[in-house]
Protein backbone atom coordinates (compact mmCIF):
# COMPACT_ATOMS: atom_id res chain seq x y z
CA UNK A 1 0.00 0.00 0.00
CA UNK A 2 1.52 3.50 -0.57
CA UNK A 3 2.01 6.51 1.21
CA UNK A 4 -0.28 9.73 1.06
CA UNK A 5 2.93 11.34 0.21
CA UNK A 6 3.40 8.84 -3.13
CA UNK A 7 -0.37 9.06 -3.63
CA UNK A 8 -0.22 13.01 -3.95
CA UNK A 9 2.84 12.75 -6.02
CA UNK A 10 1.08 10.01 -8.32
CA UNK A 11 -1.81 12.69 -8.72
CA UNK A 12 -0.15 15.55 -9.57
CA UNK A 13 1.89 13.56 -12.15
CA UNK A 14 -1.45 13.33 -13.71
CA UNK A 15 -2.77 17.18 -14.19
CA UNK A 16 -3.95 18.07 -16.96
CA UNK A 17 -4.56 21.43 -19.15
CA UNK A 18 -7.70 22.82 -20.50
CA UNK A 19 -6.85 25.70 -22.14
CA UNK A 20 -8.50 28.67 -21.70
CA UNK A 21 -11.55 30.81 -22.73
CA UNK A 22 -13.37 33.88 -22.56
CA UNK A 23 -15.62 34.57 -19.66
CA UNK A 24 -17.78 37.50 -18.55
CA UNK A 25 -15.93 39.08 -15.30
CA UNK A 26 -19.13 38.99 -13.41
CA UNK A 27 -19.75 35.09 -13.67
CA UNK A 28 -15.95 34.63 -13.42
CA UNK A 29 -16.59 33.92 -9.59
CA UNK A 30 -14.15 30.52 -8.30
CA UNK A 31 -12.48 30.74 -11.73
CA UNK A 32 -9.02 30.93 -12.04
CA UNK A 33 -7.22 34.04 -13.86
CA UNK A 34 -5.17 33.08 -17.29
CA UNK A 35 -4.03 36.83 -18.14
CA UNK A 36 -1.93 39.63 -17.00
CA UNK A 37 -4.90 43.08 -15.31
CA UNK A 38 -3.25 45.75 -15.29
CA UNK A 39 -4.39 49.54 -14.02
CA UNK A 40 -5.94 51.13 -17.28
CA UNK A 41 -5.31 54.78 -15.49
CA UNK A 42 -3.89 55.68 -12.33
CA UNK A 43 -5.63 54.60 -9.54
CA UNK A 44 -6.93 56.60 -8.03
CA UNK A 45 -7.17 58.30 -11.00
CA UNK A 46 -7.19 61.80 -9.14
CA UNK A 47 -6.42 63.23 -6.33
CA UNK A 48 -9.48 62.09 -4.62
CA UNK A 49 -11.16 63.98 -1.88
CA UNK A 50 -11.30 61.09 1.70
CA UNK A 51 -13.52 62.94 3.69
CA UNK A 52 -16.47 65.06 3.46
CA UNK A 53 -16.05 68.79 4.37
CA UNK A 54 -13.92 71.97 3.25
CA UNK A 55 -11.00 71.70 0.65
CA UNK A 56 -8.93 75.13 1.29
CA UNK A 57 -5.13 76.41 0.49
CA UNK A 58 -2.98 75.73 3.15
CA UNK A 59 -1.28 78.93 2.43
CA UNK A 60 -4.55 80.42 4.47
CA UNK A 61 -4.41 78.02 7.09
CA UNK A 62 -0.35 79.62 7.27
CA UNK A 63 -1.47 83.09 7.31
CA UNK A 64 -3.66 81.76 10.08
CA UNK A 65 -6.93 82.15 8.61
CA UNK A 66 -9.33 80.46 10.32
CA UNK A 67 -12.85 81.80 8.20
CA UNK A 68 -12.99 80.89 4.87
CA UNK A 69 -16.09 81.79 2.61
CA UNK A 70 -17.83 78.87 0.89
CA UNK A 71 -17.59 79.42 -2.56
CA UNK A 72 -19.84 76.42 -3.91
CA UNK A 73 -20.16 72.80 -3.33
CA UNK A 74 -18.71 70.25 -5.03
CA UNK A 75 -19.95 66.64 -4.93
CA UNK A 76 -18.19 63.43 -5.94
CA UNK A 77 -18.27 63.33 -9.68
CA UNK A 78 -18.56 66.80 -10.24
CA UNK A 79 -16.11 68.80 -12.66
CA UNK A 80 -13.47 70.67 -9.91
CA UNK A 81 -14.61 74.01 -8.51
CA UNK A 82 -11.69 76.18 -8.16
CA UNK A 83 -10.86 79.22 -5.27
CA UNK A 84 -8.95 82.02 -5.97
CA UNK A 85 -8.48 83.38 -2.91
CA UNK A 86 -6.77 82.39 0.44
CA UNK A 87 -10.30 82.89 2.39
CA UNK A 88 -12.11 80.75 -0.08
CA UNK A 89 -12.96 77.26 0.22
CA UNK A 90 -15.17 74.64 -1.10
CA UNK A 91 -17.19 72.35 0.67
CA UNK A 92 -16.80 69.03 -1.00
CA UNK A 93 -17.43 65.29 -0.46
CA UNK A 94 -15.56 61.97 -0.02
CA UNK A 95 -14.81 61.05 -3.22
CA UNK A 96 -14.87 64.32 -5.24
CA UNK A 97 -11.51 64.98 -7.41
CA UNK A 98 -10.00 67.68 -5.76
CA UNK A 99 -9.51 70.75 -7.48
CA UNK A 100 -5.47 72.30 -8.30
CA UNK A 101 -5.87 75.62 -6.42
CA UNK A 102 -6.57 73.89 -3.51
CA UNK A 103 -4.68 71.10 -1.38
CA UNK A 104 -6.05 70.34 2.18
CA UNK A 105 -9.24 69.27 3.09
CA UNK A 106 -11.33 69.65 6.32
CA UNK A 107 -13.77 67.73 8.05
CA UNK A 108 -16.79 68.51 8.67
CA UNK A 109 -16.05 67.56 12.66
CA UNK A 110 -13.28 69.85 12.41
CA UNK A 111 -15.19 73.36 11.42
CA UNK A 112 -18.34 74.74 12.03
CA UNK A 113 -20.66 76.53 9.31
CA UNK A 114 -22.16 79.70 9.73
CA UNK A 115 -23.95 82.25 7.51
CA UNK A 116 -22.35 80.24 4.38
CA UNK A 117 -18.67 80.61 6.07
CA UNK A 118 -16.53 77.89 7.59
CA UNK A 119 -14.89 78.44 10.89
CA UNK A 120 -11.94 75.81 11.62
CA UNK A 121 -11.65 74.36 15.09
CA UNK A 122 -9.16 72.48 15.28
CA UNK A 123 -5.26 72.14 14.08
CA UNK A 124 -4.81 71.40 10.20
CA UNK A 125 -2.05 69.49 8.38
CA UNK A 126 -0.86 70.11 4.86
CA UNK A 127 -2.42 67.60 2.37
CA UNK A 128 -4.78 66.00 4.83
CA UNK A 129 -7.59 64.09 3.76
CA UNK A 130 -6.52 63.07 0.37
CA UNK A 131 -5.64 60.06 -1.86
CA UNK A 132 -3.18 60.80 -4.03
CA UNK A 133 -3.55 59.92 -7.83
CA UNK A 134 -1.98 57.13 -8.73
CA UNK A 135 -0.60 56.20 -4.95
CA UNK A 136 -2.58 52.73 -5.26
CA UNK A 137 -1.51 51.76 -8.47
CA UNK A 138 0.12 53.42 -11.80
CA UNK A 139 -1.58 53.47 -15.08
CA UNK A 140 -0.27 50.31 -16.97
CA UNK A 141 0.69 48.60 -13.49
CA UNK A 142 0.09 44.75 -13.01
CA UNK A 143 -2.66 44.88 -10.64
CA UNK A 144 -3.71 40.80 -11.11
CA UNK A 145 -1.35 38.28 -12.21
CA UNK A 146 -2.10 34.85 -13.94
CA UNK A 147 -2.92 31.90 -11.50
CA UNK A 148 -5.68 34.19 -9.13
CA UNK A 149 -7.83 32.40 -8.43
CA UNK A 150 -11.51 35.14 -8.87
CA UNK A 151 -12.42 35.80 -5.22
CA UNK A 152 -14.83 38.92 -4.64
CA UNK A 153 -11.79 41.36 -4.31
CA UNK A 154 -10.61 39.94 -7.19
CA UNK A 155 -13.52 40.85 -9.10
CA UNK A 156 -13.67 44.43 -7.65
CA UNK A 157 -10.02 45.24 -8.81
CA UNK A 158 -11.32 44.12 -12.23
CA UNK A 159 -14.22 45.85 -12.15
CA UNK A 160 -12.26 49.02 -11.13
CA UNK A 161 -10.30 49.09 -14.56
CA UNK A 162 -13.23 48.40 -16.99
CA UNK A 163 -12.47 44.52 -17.63
CA UNK A 164 -15.25 43.37 -18.69
CA UNK A 165 -14.49 39.83 -20.39
CA UNK A 166 -11.73 38.01 -18.95
CA UNK A 167 -9.09 35.05 -20.45
CA UNK A 168 -9.67 31.98 -17.10
CA UNK A 169 -9.02 28.33 -17.27
CA UNK A 170 -11.02 26.12 -18.64
CA UNK A 171 -12.29 23.80 -16.42
CA UNK A 172 -12.85 20.19 -16.52
CA UNK A 173 -16.14 18.86 -17.30
CA UNK A 174 -16.83 16.66 -14.06
CA UNK A 175 -19.58 13.92 -13.34
CA UNK A 176 -20.31 12.53 -9.87
CA UNK A 177 -21.30 9.06 -10.06
CA UNK A 178 -22.36 6.73 -6.93
CA UNK A 179 -23.18 3.35 -7.11
CA UNK A 180 -24.72 1.31 -4.07
CA UNK A 181 -28.63 -0.22 -4.51
CA UNK A 182 -28.90 1.16 -0.52
CA UNK A 183 -29.43 4.80 -1.63
CA UNK A 184 -31.85 6.48 -3.37
CA UNK A 185 -32.30 10.42 -4.32
CA UNK A 186 -32.96 13.05 -1.81
CA UNK A 187 -36.65 13.07 -2.61
CA UNK A 188 -37.56 9.66 -2.45
CA UNK A 189 -38.25 7.89 0.46
CA UNK A 190 -35.74 5.37 1.83
CA UNK A 191 -36.94 1.97 2.89
CA UNK A 192 -36.21 1.13 6.23
CA UNK A 193 -32.27 -0.04 4.47
CA UNK A 194 -31.97 2.49 3.08
CA UNK A 195 -30.19 5.94 3.23
CA UNK A 196 -30.57 9.27 1.02
CA UNK A 197 -27.53 9.82 -1.38
CA UNK A 198 -25.70 12.72 0.34
CA UNK A 199 -21.97 11.83 -0.92
CA UNK A 200 -23.26 13.23 -4.38
CA UNK A 201 -24.28 16.64 -3.21
CA UNK A 202 -21.20 17.21 -1.10
CA UNK A 203 -19.00 16.49 -3.71
CA UNK A 204 -21.24 18.88 -6.42
CA UNK A 205 -21.21 21.71 -3.52
CA UNK A 206 -17.33 21.29 -3.38
CA UNK A 207 -17.17 21.38 -6.89
CA UNK A 208 -19.43 24.66 -7.23
CA UNK A 209 -17.16 26.24 -5.01
CA UNK A 210 -14.39 26.22 -8.26
CA UNK A 211 -16.49 27.80 -9.98
CA UNK A 212 -17.50 24.01 -11.68
CA UNK A 213 -21.32 22.51 -12.45
CA UNK A 214 -20.70 18.40 -11.56
CA UNK A 215 -23.12 16.13 -13.17
CA UNK A 216 -24.61 14.05 -10.77
CA UNK A 217 -25.43 10.19 -11.81
CA UNK A 218 -25.90 7.33 -9.54
CA UNK A 219 -25.66 3.66 -11.24
CA UNK A 220 -27.18 0.27 -9.37
CA UNK A 221 -24.94 -2.01 -8.21
CA UNK A 222 -25.06 -4.17 -11.54
CA UNK A 223 -21.80 -4.90 -13.47
CA UNK A 224 -22.79 -4.50 -16.75
CA UNK A 225 -24.86 -1.11 -16.22
CA UNK A 226 -21.67 0.52 -14.21
CA UNK A 227 -19.71 -0.66 -17.25
CA UNK A 228 -21.72 0.73 -20.01
CA UNK A 229 -22.59 3.56 -17.73
CA UNK A 230 -19.02 4.38 -17.03
CA UNK A 231 -18.01 4.28 -20.60
CA UNK A 232 -20.74 6.59 -21.59
CA UNK A 233 -19.45 9.31 -18.93
CA UNK A 234 -15.75 8.03 -20.56
CA UNK A 235 -16.58 9.62 -23.38
CA UNK A 236 -18.36 12.49 -21.98
CA UNK A 237 -16.41 14.07 -19.06
CA UNK A 238 -12.49 15.16 -18.27
CA UNK A 239 -13.31 14.01 -14.64
CA UNK A 240 -15.11 11.07 -12.89
CA UNK A 241 -15.47 11.21 -9.54
CA UNK A 242 -17.40 8.21 -7.69
CA UNK A 243 -18.09 7.63 -4.03
CA UNK A 244 -18.42 4.05 -3.16
CA UNK A 245 -18.30 0.86 -4.00
CA UNK A 246 -14.53 0.89 -4.31
CA UNK A 247 -13.22 -1.80 -1.31
CA UNK A 248 -13.68 -5.27 -0.80
CA UNK A 249 -17.67 -6.18 -0.09
CA UNK A 250 -19.16 -8.73 -3.20
CA UNK A 251 -21.01 -5.66 -5.12
CA UNK A 252 -17.54 -3.50 -5.31
CA UNK A 253 -17.65 -3.72 -8.61
CA UNK A 254 -15.83 -0.21 -9.65
CA UNK A 255 -12.51 -1.14 -9.52
CA UNK A 256 -12.59 -4.02 -11.93
CA UNK A 257 -15.33 -2.64 -14.62
CA UNK A 258 -12.87 0.65 -14.43
CA UNK A 259 -9.96 -1.37 -15.33
CA UNK A 260 -12.06 -3.38 -18.20
CA UNK A 261 -12.58 0.26 -19.66
CA UNK A 262 -8.89 0.44 -19.72
CA UNK A 263 -8.84 3.12 -17.11
CA UNK A 264 -5.37 2.61 -15.82
CA UNK A 265 -4.85 1.69 -12.47
CA UNK A 266 -2.43 4.44 -11.30
CA UNK A 267 -2.69 3.13 -7.26
CA UNK A 268 -5.16 1.55 -5.20
CA UNK A 269 -5.61 2.26 -1.52
CA UNK A 270 -3.48 4.55 0.38
CA UNK A 271 -2.02 4.22 3.91
CA UNK A 272 -4.49 6.97 5.60
CA UNK A 273 -7.23 6.84 8.02
CA UNK A 274 -10.22 7.68 6.73
CA UNK A 275 -9.85 7.13 2.72
CA UNK A 276 -7.61 3.65 2.83
CA UNK A 277 -9.68 2.50 -0.01
CA UNK A 278 -8.98 5.26 -2.30
CA UNK A 279 -8.52 4.61 -6.03
CA UNK A 280 -7.36 7.05 -8.39
CA UNK A 281 -6.39 5.97 -12.42
CA UNK A 282 -6.00 7.60 -16.07
CA UNK A 283 -7.68 7.12 -19.41
CA UNK A 284 -6.80 8.52 -22.64
CA UNK A 285 -9.37 11.41 -21.95
CA UNK A 286 -10.06 11.77 -18.38
CA UNK A 287 -9.04 11.02 -14.95
CA UNK A 288 -10.65 9.03 -12.29
CA UNK A 289 -10.85 9.52 -8.58
CA UNK A 290 -12.56 6.58 -7.14
CA UNK A 291 -13.08 8.13 -2.89
CA UNK A 292 -14.50 5.27 -0.23
CA UNK A 293 -18.35 5.99 0.29
CA UNK A 294 -18.03 6.45 4.08
CA UNK A 295 -19.08 10.14 3.77
CA UNK A 296 -15.90 11.66 5.41
CA UNK A 297 -13.91 9.68 3.56
CA UNK A 298 -15.30 11.01 0.56
CA UNK A 299 -15.12 14.52 1.62
CA UNK A 300 -11.30 13.77 3.49
CA UNK A 301 -9.90 12.64 -0.27
CA UNK A 302 -11.82 15.43 -2.27
CA UNK A 303 -10.01 18.05 -0.24
CA UNK A 304 -6.76 16.10 0.31
CA UNK A 305 -6.39 14.69 -3.47
CA UNK A 306 -8.93 16.39 -5.90
CA UNK A 307 -8.56 20.44 -4.69
CA UNK A 308 -4.43 20.31 -5.46
CA UNK A 309 -5.41 18.25 -8.49
CA UNK A 310 -7.88 21.07 -9.91
CA UNK A 311 -5.59 23.94 -8.61
CA UNK A 312 -1.92 22.03 -10.42
CA UNK A 313 -4.09 21.49 -13.52
CA UNK A 314 -5.46 25.18 -13.73
CA UNK A 315 -2.05 26.36 -12.88
CA UNK A 316 -3.08 28.39 -9.46
CA UNK A 317 -0.30 30.07 -7.80
CA UNK A 318 0.71 28.09 -5.12
CA UNK A 319 -0.28 28.65 -1.53
CA UNK A 320 2.22 27.70 1.48
CA UNK A 321 0.87 25.02 3.49
CA UNK A 322 -1.05 26.32 6.85
CA UNK A 323 -0.49 24.67 10.33
CA UNK A 324 -1.94 24.41 13.44
CA UNK A 325 -1.43 23.72 17.16
CA UNK A 326 -2.86 20.53 18.90
CA UNK A 327 -5.39 21.80 21.37
CA UNK A 328 -5.49 18.65 22.66
CA UNK A 329 -3.15 14.96 22.88
CA UNK A 330 -3.81 12.04 20.57
CA UNK A 331 -3.76 8.59 20.46
CA UNK A 332 -3.88 6.47 17.35
CA UNK A 333 -2.84 3.06 16.79
CA UNK A 334 -2.64 2.15 13.35
CA UNK A 335 0.13 2.68 11.27
CA UNK A 336 -1.68 4.98 8.92
CA UNK A 337 -1.51 8.88 8.28
CA UNK A 338 -4.70 10.21 10.50
CA UNK A 339 -6.94 13.18 9.10
CA UNK A 340 -8.50 14.04 12.06
CA UNK A 341 -11.46 16.39 12.10
CA UNK A 342 -10.81 19.54 14.11
CA UNK A 343 -12.34 23.15 15.05
CA UNK A 344 -10.05 25.92 14.39
CA UNK A 345 -10.05 28.87 16.70
CA UNK A 346 -7.06 31.45 17.38
CA UNK A 347 -5.57 31.82 20.74
CA UNK A 348 -5.05 35.01 22.28
CA UNK A 349 -1.60 35.31 21.39
CA UNK A 350 -2.27 34.78 17.85
CA UNK A 351 -1.97 31.14 17.86
CA UNK A 352 -4.05 28.83 15.29
CA UNK A 353 -5.35 26.18 17.76
CA UNK A 354 -6.64 22.46 16.21
CA UNK A 355 -9.27 21.24 18.62
CA UNK A 356 -10.44 17.47 17.50
CA UNK A 357 -14.09 16.94 16.63
CA UNK A 358 -15.56 14.46 18.64
CA UNK A 359 -16.54 11.47 16.21
CA UNK A 360 -18.01 8.23 15.72
CA UNK A 361 -15.51 6.89 12.27
CA UNK A 362 -16.24 8.07 9.06
CA UNK A 363 -19.54 6.57 8.43
CA UNK A 364 -20.90 8.94 10.48
CA UNK A 365 -20.94 12.73 9.62
CA UNK A 366 -23.38 14.47 11.54
CA UNK A 367 -19.62 16.47 13.25
CA UNK A 368 -18.68 17.15 9.68
CA UNK A 369 -20.86 20.42 10.03
CA UNK A 370 -18.76 21.28 13.25
CA UNK A 371 -15.41 20.32 11.34
CA UNK A 372 -13.19 23.32 10.08
CA UNK A 373 -10.46 21.34 8.58
CA UNK A 374 -8.35 17.69 8.68
CA UNK A 375 -5.03 18.15 10.74
CA UNK A 376 -2.47 15.53 8.88
CA UNK A 377 -1.03 13.67 11.95
CA UNK A 378 1.47 11.85 10.53
CA UNK A 379 1.78 7.13 10.54
CA UNK A 380 5.31 7.32 11.96
CA UNK A 381 3.82 8.25 15.37
CA UNK A 382 0.63 6.94 17.92
CA UNK A 383 0.73 9.80 20.45
CA UNK A 384 0.26 13.74 19.26
CA UNK A 385 0.97 15.82 21.92
CA UNK A 386 -1.33 18.94 22.83
CA UNK A 387 0.99 21.95 21.98
CA UNK A 388 2.87 21.00 18.50
CA UNK A 389 2.03 21.46 15.45
CA UNK A 390 0.74 19.54 12.28
CA UNK A 391 -0.05 20.48 8.77
CA UNK A 392 -3.87 21.02 8.30
CA UNK A 393 -6.29 20.59 5.28
CA UNK A 394 -9.02 23.55 6.28
CA UNK A 395 -11.75 23.96 4.14
CA UNK A 396 -14.14 26.43 5.60
CA UNK A 397 -12.99 29.71 4.34
CA UNK A 398 -12.27 30.60 0.71
CA UNK A 399 -10.55 28.12 -2.02
N1 LIG B 1 -13.36 -6.07 4.36
C1 LIG B 1 -13.17 -4.74 4.29
N2 LIG B 1 -14.23 -3.94 4.38
C2 LIG B 1 -14.06 -2.62 4.33
C3 LIG B 1 -12.78 -2.06 4.20
C4 LIG B 1 -11.67 -2.94 4.10
O1 LIG B 1 -10.50 -2.50 3.99
N3 LIG B 1 -11.93 -4.27 4.16
N4 LIG B 1 -12.63 -0.72 4.20
C5 LIG B 1 -13.66 0.04 4.89
C6 LIG B 1 -13.49 1.44 4.64
S1 LIG B 1 -12.17 2.18 5.41
C7 LIG B 1 -14.37 2.14 3.91
S2 LIG B 1 -14.22 3.88 3.79
C8 LIG B 1 -15.46 1.56 3.19
C9 LIG B 1 -15.39 2.00 1.73
O2 LIG B 1 -16.14 1.17 0.98
P1 LIG B 1 -16.69 1.50 -0.45
O3 LIG B 1 -15.91 2.61 -1.06
O4 LIG B 1 -16.81 0.23 -1.16
O5 LIG B 1 -18.07 2.14 -0.13
P2 LIG B 1 -19.48 1.41 0.04
O6 LIG B 1 -19.25 0.10 0.66
O7 LIG B 1 -20.18 1.51 -1.22
O8 LIG B 1 -20.10 2.38 1.08
C10 LIG B 1 -19.55 2.62 2.35
C11 LIG B 1 -20.56 3.40 3.16
O9 LIG B 1 -20.78 4.67 2.58
C12 LIG B 1 -22.16 4.84 2.24
N5 LIG B 1 -22.26 5.59 0.98
C13 LIG B 1 -21.77 5.20 -0.21
N6 LIG B 1 -22.07 6.12 -1.15
C14 LIG B 1 -22.77 7.07 -0.55
C15 LIG B 1 -23.41 8.28 -0.99
N7 LIG B 1 -23.36 8.67 -2.27
N8 LIG B 1 -24.05 9.03 -0.08
C16 LIG B 1 -24.10 8.64 1.23
N9 LIG B 1 -23.53 7.51 1.69
C17 LIG B 1 -22.89 6.75 0.83
C18 LIG B 1 -22.69 3.44 2.10
O10 LIG B 1 -24.06 3.34 2.26
C19 LIG B 1 -21.93 2.69 3.18
O11 LIG B 1 -22.51 2.90 4.44
O12 LIG B 1 -15.39 0.15 3.23
C20 LIG B 1 -15.07 -0.39 4.52
N10 LIG B 1 -15.16 -1.81 4.42
O1 LIG C 1 -11.89 5.16 4.71
MO1 LIG C 1 -12.72 4.42 5.76
O2 LIG C 1 -13.41 5.89 5.83
O3 LIG C 1 -11.42 4.60 6.98
O4 LIG C 1 -13.89 4.25 6.93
Amino acid sequence: MITVQQAEKLILENTRDYGNEIVLFDEALGRVLAEEIRADRDLPPFNRVTMDGIAVKYEGIAQNIKTFKIKATQAAGDEPVHVNANDECIEIMTGAALPESVDTVIRYEDIKIDDGKAIVLTDIVQGQNLHLKGSDKQKGEIILTPGRRINPAVISLIASVGETELRVKRIPRVVILSSGDELVDVSDTPSPYQIRRSNSYMLQAMLAQYGIKGAIRHIPDDEAIIKQQMGLCLQHYDVILISGGISMGKFDYIPQALRDLQVEQVFHKVQQRPGKPFWFGKHHNAVVFAFPGNPVASFMCMQRYFVPWLNASLRVQPKEPVYAVLADDVKFQPALEYYLQVKLHYSVEGQLLATPVVGNGSGDFANLAETEAFIELPSDKNEFKKGKAYKIWSFNSNP
